[in-house]
């Protein structure tokens, strides 16, 4: 059957990730810039008039359609509309590595909430589905919102931004890291000092960090070689809570040759760092 709409779930990255202190429910207060990459999953959407409610093509390996956060997201915007709706089956490519610091999850519940707003037009506006985005996953908002953006709160607060659309290495350690399990460990830096303005560009290096790094290179030795790898070229830093590592390089050519020249074994990808979702992109062009 052909699709009614096929739309891009891109990735993010945290380009740095600080923690600024923890609130009364144990969450952790951040400051981070995020910017998407124009690489990602890609979402279908089929509607099915004849059979009511939301369903996977296929089930994501790992992880139950009960909790797959496309089917979550869409039984969310459900809830919220109510009202008689054609049924959907949702299609995944997954290209996304889970656990890896990417947003992979929270960037498919985006797609998932803005491509049925569109197909069902719903007309719910950005901060209503940011708001439905949020009850899903601290990083659904700025995936709904579509603009590179300082992050506060636990990622909710968003300021757009337009940092260096750079190339980046982007690479894949053997492990999949689990985000709560990070947030527990002790030794976490939590401390940081907040930074009052929201930095137009990621600039100096060494001003900027992921708080996440040094207890995560503790824990996982495959995440502490690659970044000794990469770090080789330039600055080389986790996103969100690993396990992904990335090294920013002005051009595509610069950025594939220490592509081509990785150890083996190590998998990953090259791709741009852009300010303006490819999903938001992609909607424009449909309107
Ligand atoms: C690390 C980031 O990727 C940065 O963009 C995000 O903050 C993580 O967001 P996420 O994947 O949506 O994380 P969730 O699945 O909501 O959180 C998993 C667990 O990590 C802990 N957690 C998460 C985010 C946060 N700001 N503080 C926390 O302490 C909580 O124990 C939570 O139960
Ligand atoms: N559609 C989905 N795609 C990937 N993971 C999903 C999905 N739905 C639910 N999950 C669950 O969410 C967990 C985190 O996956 P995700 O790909 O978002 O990780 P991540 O890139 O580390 O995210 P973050 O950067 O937000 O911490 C997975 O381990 C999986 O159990």
């Amino acid at each position: 059957m052909i699709p009614d709409l096929i739309l891009p779930s891109p990735a993010k990255l945290n380009l740095f990730l600080h923690i600024v202190g923890r609130r009364d429910d144990g969450y952790h207060e951040l400051q981070t810039l995020f910017q998407f990459l124009d690489y990602g999953d890609e979402l279908s959407f089929t509607l099915t008039p004849g059979e009511p409610g939301v369903r996977l093509a296929e089930p994501v390996p790992g992880v139950d359609d009960e909790d797959n956060l496309i089917v979550r997201a869409a039984r969310a915007l459900l809830e919220r509309v109510g009202g008689d709706l054609p049924g959907v089956t949702i299609g995944i490519t997954k290209r996304l590595p889970m656990g890896g610091g990417l947003g992979g999850g929270s960037s498919n519940a985006a797609t998932t909430l803005l491509g049925l707003n569109h197909l069902w037009q719903l007309d719910l506006s950005t901060d209503e589905l940011a708001g439905i985005g949020l009850g899903l996953g601290a990083d659904v908002p700025v995936f709904v919102r579509g603009h590179a953006a300082f992050g506060e709160g636990v990622g909710e607060t968003l300021t757009n931004t337009n940092p260096p659309e750079d190339w980046f290495v982007v690479l894949k350690p053997g492990c999949n890291i689990n985000t709560g399990k990070i947030f527990s460990e002790q030794g976490l830096t939590r401390n940081t000092p907040r930074i009052k303005i929201a930095p137009a560009f990621e600039g100096d290096a060494s001003r900027y960090r992921n708080d996440c790094e040094d207890v995560v290179r503790k824990l996982y030795p495959e995440v502490n070689q690659s970044l000794e790898w990469l770090s080789q070229f330039g600055p080389a830093r986790l996103t969100g809570t690993g396990a992904c590592i990335f090294g920013r390089f002005p051009t595509e050519s610069a950025a594939r040759i220490i592509w081509e020249s990785k150890p083996s074994g190590v998998t990953g990808f090259v791709a741009k760092g852009v300010n303006k979702s490819p999903l938001h992109k992609k909607l424009t062009e449909l309107k």
